[in-house]
């Protein structure tokens, strides 16, 4: 029936206050009001129809994508929007674009690695749009390691310039998103060599293509690298292939915050850290946190509402049958989704808070806090992205079969989510960087002492191993300080042990690629412990709202005790608790999940998503699910006429037996 609130009754049990939920969620109120205003105005706007991806050739998606992007900026102009409302338009409009390597890569780049000079002449020409930048720092044969790429950029003092070139097959650019068919320039990262001499890789701004018929220009070899992996998904970019060949460039199109060149052909390194180059994938890593919290929300928002609408089994007397988010197995697979989606936000908010500090010290020319903030966002995007990325594909199996339909909006979800696995690092090569990361994380001090500490760590982990013997019922029910330390002497003993290992190698390098599966457990331990920590912090805040702190304690319990109940062979093996309480820990969290189980809909609903950004027959607003469906399935392109194209050629001439002689 249309119009009709199916998950109604699921409505009235929440025993929250759902709007001020939604501050919670959005930020501020500031933030819910922006978001809010922006997703509707997408929502209404047919230019911003998005359900027919799944059927378009790539041509013709690719297409539709340059005039949603050409749509969405005149509408950002039209409407006068600021950046950051233009920032949600983006976001709502949920289609992969050059755009985002535009807004997201090539303009950052240029604030964090570009001199004043090198600002004023490039930024205001890409905030208006009248260039297109992309971010080609990958190759075909390198990407995780930067320092192995190949393109070159030499000096030639003659003329002033510099020569880009790429000197071999595997020295190709390859993978920059925007690349392939749009960008009129790009960061290209190369190795700098300079009166013969090599100086490590360093970013340069080269233009692409001619800003009057978009044509390569002299020496530029581009092109797409072709179909990825999903329908529709992350095919409506054009990930790209370039090779330089010797594309010469003004000397003052080197990024040269970092490291200059003279005209006179002289090198030279200013006070700010060579690692700065690497700054804008430590931006971005910043945002592919928040962005997590994002993509998981809205799986388990659809899993969430789908689940209280399917019906199967358990009918007594006729009655309708149970409700499968009864079932205690789908409660136990979808609440630690649910609650890590809060605990992926909170962790967000913190690192952009972080992100937002470390770029004040950096103007300031205090470079005190850059390798923290390297190892934070590295091992954060990598937890999150890995739990996001699975978590996507649990909540399509928790939609039974109807998940796997493209109308759930979980089979493009995950095709487009899953490459955040691999881009801005891969996420092992991302923990093996957390390896600076203390032992002694702590809610106030979350950073920094170095693995070789030994002693130091042994005597915190002692002290901690002391604590968490005091561990009871009471304090796992009750005491976020008991949980936080069993966490913390969990990271600190894994730290140990790698450490005391790695003592037993003449060579450092050596044991650090010896025992590097390790060194990515341990760091999985300090990012789970800074998650934890974070979430217990968010609740020392004043919230406001009838019910709202209450439902975030429950939430925040369910993350940190399903951690436990999931790695409980850590937490026994280094003795921070015992089998006893490990048992505990498990019987707590079904009481949780029964606590979460009457607001579940509720705290989806705070996510305030439209049902046009959810894109999910599933996981509709008013649950009404199964006419929607049966509608949908007869819009399919194979619907169009009841007798299939190729009936005449293959089917007709298999039934009547003619198959061997017909044409095929
Ligand atoms: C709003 C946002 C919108 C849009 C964008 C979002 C999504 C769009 C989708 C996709 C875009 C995708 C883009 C890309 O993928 S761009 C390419 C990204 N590439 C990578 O991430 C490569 C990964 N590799 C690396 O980061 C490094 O090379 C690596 C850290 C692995 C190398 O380590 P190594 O130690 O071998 O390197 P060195 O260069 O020798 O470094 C030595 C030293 O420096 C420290 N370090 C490394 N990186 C950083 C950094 N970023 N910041 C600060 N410090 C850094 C490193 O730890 C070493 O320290 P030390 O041990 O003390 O010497
Ligand atoms: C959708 C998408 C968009 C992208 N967009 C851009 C872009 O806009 N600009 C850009 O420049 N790049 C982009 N990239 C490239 C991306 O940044 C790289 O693919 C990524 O950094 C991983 O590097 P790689 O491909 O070299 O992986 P590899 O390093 O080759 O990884 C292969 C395997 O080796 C393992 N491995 C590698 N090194 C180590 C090690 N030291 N220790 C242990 N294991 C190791 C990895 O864990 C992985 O399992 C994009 C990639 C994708 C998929």
């Amino acid at each position: 029936m249309e119009g009709v609130d199916h998950l109604a009754h699921e409505r009235n049990k929440s025993e929250f206050d759902v709007d001020a939920m939604k501050i919670v969620w959005a930020g501020s109120p500031h933030a819910f009001d922006v978001s809010d205003r922006i997703s509707k105005l997408v929502a209404s706007d047919p230019g911003f129809r998005k359900d027919n991806r799944s059927t378009l050739s790539r041509k013709e998606l690719f297409k539709n994508t340059l005039r949603k992007a050409a749509y969405a900026w005149k509408t950002i102009v039209d409407l006068r929007l600021s950046e950051e409302e233009a920032a949600k338009l983006r976001f709502y409009v949920d289609e992969p674009a050059f755009t985002d390597l535009h807004w997201g890569m090539f303009i950052p780049a240029i604030k964090g690695q570009g001199t004043e000079e090198q600002q004023q002449k490039w930024l205001p020409l890409a905030y208006k749009m009248q260039i297109i930048g992309c971010y080609a720092q990958t190759e075909l044969g390198h990407g995780s390691n930067v320092q192995g790429l190949e393109t070159t950029a030499t000096f030639d003092s003659q003329t002033d310039e510099f020569i880009i070139h790429s000197p071999t097959l595997t020295s190709s650019k390859w993978w920059p998103g925007g690349l392939g068919k749009v960008a009129t320039h790009a960061i290209a990262y190369a190795r700098l060599i300079v009166g013969g001499r090599e100086h490590g890789v360093h970013g340069f701004i080269v233009q692409l293509r001619s800003l009057e018929d978009h044509s390569p220009l002299l020496g530029i070899t581009v092109g797409d690298i072709g179909m990825k992996f999903g329908n529709g998904a992350y095919n409506t970019m054009d990930n790209g292939v370039l090779q330089f060949d010797h594309v010469r460039i003004p000397r003052n199109q080197m990024l040269m915050r970092v490291s200059q060149v003279t005209c006179e052909g002289k090198y030279k390194q200013s006070d700010v850290p060579r690692q700065l180059v690497y700054g804008t994938m430590v931006y971005v890593r910043q945002t592919i946190v928040a962005d997590a919290s994002c993509a998981l929300s809205r799986a388990v928002c659809i899993a969430t509402r789908y689940s209280a609408v399917r019906r199967q089994f358990g009918s007594q007397n006729g009655g309708p049958e149970t409700q499968v988010i009864d079932y205690k197995t789908q409660q136990s697979r979808l609440f630690p989704l649910l609650a890590s989606a809060y605990a992926f936000r909170f962790i967000g908010e913190w690192l952009k808070w972080l992100y937002a500090d470390v770029t004040q010290r950096l103007q300031a020319n205090d470079f005190s806090t850059l390798p923290e903030a390297h190892a934070c966002t590295a091992g954060l995007k990598s937890l999150t992205t890995t739990a996001t990325a699975d978590g996507i594909e649990e909540c399509r199996k928790l939609c039974g079969g109807h998940g796997y339909l493209c109308s759930s909006g979980l089979p493009e979800l995950f095709a487009v989510y899953v490459p955040a696995c691999t881009y801005e690092g891969d996420n092992t090569v991302l923990l093996l960087q957390v390896r600076d990361m203390s032992c002694k994380v702590s809610h106030e001090d979350c950073f920094s002492a170095g693995v070789q500490a030994v002693q130091q760590e042994t005597s915190r982990y002692n002290s901690l191993y002391d604590s968490s013997r005091a561990f009871n019922a009471m304090s796992l029910r009750c005491s976020k300080s008991a949980l936080l330390e069993a966490f913390e002497a969990r990271a600190a003993r894994m730290s140990v042990a790698c450490a005391q290992n790695l003592s037993n190698f003449d060579n450092p390098e050596e044991g650090f690629a010896e025992l590097s599966a390790d060194l990515v457990e341990a760091a999985v331990a300090h990012c789970q412990l800074i998650v934890v920590s974070k979430f217990i912090e968010k609740l020392q805040q004043e919230i406001p709202g009838k019910g709202v702190k209450q439902q975030l304690e429950v939430l925040c319990n369910i993350y940190a005790l399903f951690l436990l109940h999931k790695h409980q062979g850590d937490f026994l093996s280094t003795g921070c608790i015992t089998p006893k309480h490990a048992a505990l820990a498990n019987d707590e969290l079904r009481s949780l999940y029964s606590q979460v189980r009457p607001n579940a809909i509720a705290l989806v609903d705070a996510f305030n998503y439209t049902d046009h950004y959810l894109g999910s027959i599933l996981g509709c607003y008013d649950g009404n699910v199964y006419p929607k469906l049966y509608e949908a399935a007869w819009k399919d392109p194979l619907n169009e006429s009841v007798v299939p194209d190729g009936y005449h050629l293959y089917i007709r001439p298999l039934l009547k037996q003619e198959i061997r002689t017909a044409r095929l």
